[in-house]
């Protein structure tokens, strides 16, 4: 048996499809949606994923704006490029990419987002929000994984699924998102104090593979039939790793493939924040 691919890929595509449409009715009230960027220091890896999110942007319609800083700017002066942006009406949604340089107080510069143009959902504000189960911006990663196994039919209601990894940016919030009402899932979420990983996964229908560990799902654990997800990714000798074996295509009943999973569905869902924000600015949603 392989697993069926789940094709984050193809379903950012089909989302675009209809940001596209909306985009173009904000643009006809002068309401056009503009995305900023602001990058710090010239890790590969992250220009990478801020091109691709400009890119996306060009797709759509989204104006883009790029702030990209010496590796050695001060925290006063990222700090006051965030001033900007918050004041800049061209902008309506952005982001600090993550990691930042060490010298950089990550959790400071993530407050002063304006939780109006927060369009990673990772203000307090906005994380509380999730918290509270109250309307505002979703973490765009945990989003795309809800997004993607609801195109595919797969149900969440009653399942039981396990999380590895307890990140800010992927484990924590989506526990919390698939415990909602709306979701209904069980979660268990496994960290490096989890006493046996491969019994959490083993009885698993869906697993999520967040961790930053290379090949840390093997084919043994998982259930035969249970849907996995690749969330993670590491950079080896061998080029890309994801968290998740190759061989557990052969046990899965579906795979969100990494690359080609829930990184392209995170960008789907980075531009469908700024686009929502825009129509609530708008009074259009
Ligand atoms: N403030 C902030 N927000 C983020 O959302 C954020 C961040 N910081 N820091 C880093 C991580 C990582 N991340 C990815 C997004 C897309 C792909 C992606 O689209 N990957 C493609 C392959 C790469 C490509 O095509 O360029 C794929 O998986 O198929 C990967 C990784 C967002 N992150």
């Amino acid at each position: 048996m392989t697993a069926t691919i789940l094709d984050g890929k193809a379903t950012k595509n089909a989302i675009y499809e209809d940001l596209r449409a909306r985009v173009a009715a904000l643009a006809e009230r002068g309401r056009t949606p503009g995305l900023a960027t602001v990058l710090v220091g010239d890790d590969p890896g992250s220009h990478a994923y801020v091109r691709g999110k400009h890119n996306d942007c060009a797709k759509v319609g989204i104006t883009s704006i790029r702030r990209d800083l010496p590796a050695d700017t001060s925290q006063a002066e990222v700090e006051a490029v965030l001033a900007e942006l918050n004041a800049d009406p061209a902008c309506t949604g952005y982001i600090v990419q993550l990691p930042v340089p060490d010298h950089l107080d990550a959790g400071r510069l993530l407050e002063l987002v304006d939780p109006a143009k927060d369009a990673d959902g990772l203000h307090p504000i906005n994380l509380g929000r999730l918290v509270l189960g109250e309307p505002g911006p979703l973490p765009c990663t945990p989003r795309g994984i809800v997004e993607l196994l609801r195109r595919y039919d797969i149900p969440l209601a009653g399942a039981n699924v396990t999380v590895v990894g307890r990140g800010v940016t992927v484990g924590r919030p989506l526990g919390l998102l698939l415990t909602r009402r709306s979701e209904n899932a069980t979660v268990t979420l496994c960290h490096t104090g989890t006493k046996d990983l491969a019994a959490e996964i083993g009885r698993a229908d869906i697993v999520v593979a967040a961790a930053g560990k290379a090949h840390l799902v093997t084919a043994d654990m998982v259930k035969p039939g249970a849907v996995v997800l690749d969330v993670g990714v590491t950079r080896t000798e061998d080029g890309l790793a994801g968290d998740v074996h190759p061989d557990v295509l052969e046990v899965a009943g579906f795979l969100s493939p990494n690359p080609g999973g829930i990184g392209p569905m995170t960008r789907a869902m980075l531009l469908t924040n700024v686009v929502e924000a825009a129509e609530r600015a708008a009074g259009t949603a």
